[in-house]
């Protein structure tokens, strides 16, 4: 089989993501300041500015009860579900097809006064890993995105500002069979999820504007898309 170009970048982009977001935030050094709570959910961010512009990483941490991991990657991954979730966007088209499990996205995100307009170019992977800790235990599943330039999408439109992200969405499912010996159903299920972002947001914006932002948008992102995959897989047999 052909191997497309950005194979090999893939491959190396997950292997690292992976390995950072399984890092606890104890871990990755410190610097790392918790900065919201809901919960089981817990924000953290560390400062960081690249050319004087504010790239603060970003790493949350939730529990979600009755969902799995390969639930909560299938609706993050999959193109057909993003405006039910995503509320910042204001346009998205898939640009390719690279694979079943690797698109190239095109997002327009609406516009945040007093900032310009952004968008951005993305591959998106999805994939499931053993799980090291418990042999016969469900699937590590992840989904990882990374900016990339495309021909059709060069990013100097003038109207808008690209912006450059690393994401990675990284959900272990941990099951708690029921005593006594009935099928596992929703409730003896939960997911443990791990997301890591970083967002450059390309042209200069003012860095209290930025935080203000990320302080504001992610929590509630987080809450927003944890809730439509519980609300979608409810009344759904269960994806291990
Ligand atoms: C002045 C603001 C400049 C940056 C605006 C902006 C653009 C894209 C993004 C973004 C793009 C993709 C992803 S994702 O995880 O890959 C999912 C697929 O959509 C996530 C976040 C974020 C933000 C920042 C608003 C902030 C914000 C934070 C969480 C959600 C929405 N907005």
């Amino acid at each position: 089989m052909v191997q497309h170009h950005l194979t090999a970048e893939v491959d190396a982009v997950v292997k690292q993501q992976v390995a950072m977001a399984r890092l606890g935030v104890g871990e990755c050094g410190t610097g790392w300041q918790l900065f919201a709570e809901d919960g089981e959910m817990r924000m953290y961010r560390r400062e960081q500015e690249v050319d004087g512009m504010v790239v603060d990483p970003l790493k949350a941490v939730h529990t979600v009860k009755g969902i799995t991991g390969h639930e909560v990657c299938h609706y993050f991954f999959s193109p057909q579900y993003r405006y039910d979730w995503e509320t910042t966007l204001e346009h998205m088209n898939v640009v390719e097809t690279i694979s079943e499990d690797t698109l190239v996205f095109y997002q327009l995100h609406k516009r945040i006064w007093p900032a310009s307009q952004r968008d951005v170019v993305f591959w998106s992977h999805i994939r499931h890993l053993p799980n090291d800790q418990d042999r016969d235990g469900p699937h590590i599943w992840t989904v990882v995105n990374q900016s990339t330039e495309h021909p059709e999408y060069p990013g100097c439109s003038g109207k808008t500002v690209r912006i450059y992200l690393t994401v990675c969405l990284l959900c272990q499912t941990i099951v708690n069979p029921p005593k006594d010996g009935a099928p596992i159903s929703r409730n003896d299920i939960s997911c443990k999820i791990t997301y890591c972002s970083v967002v450059n947001p390309g042209g200069w914006a003012p860095a209290s504007v930025l935080r203000a932002v990320y302080k504001r948008e992610y929590p509630k992102f987080l809450k927003r898309f944890t809730a439509y995959v519980i609300n979608q897989s409810k009344n759904k047999p269960i994806m291990f």
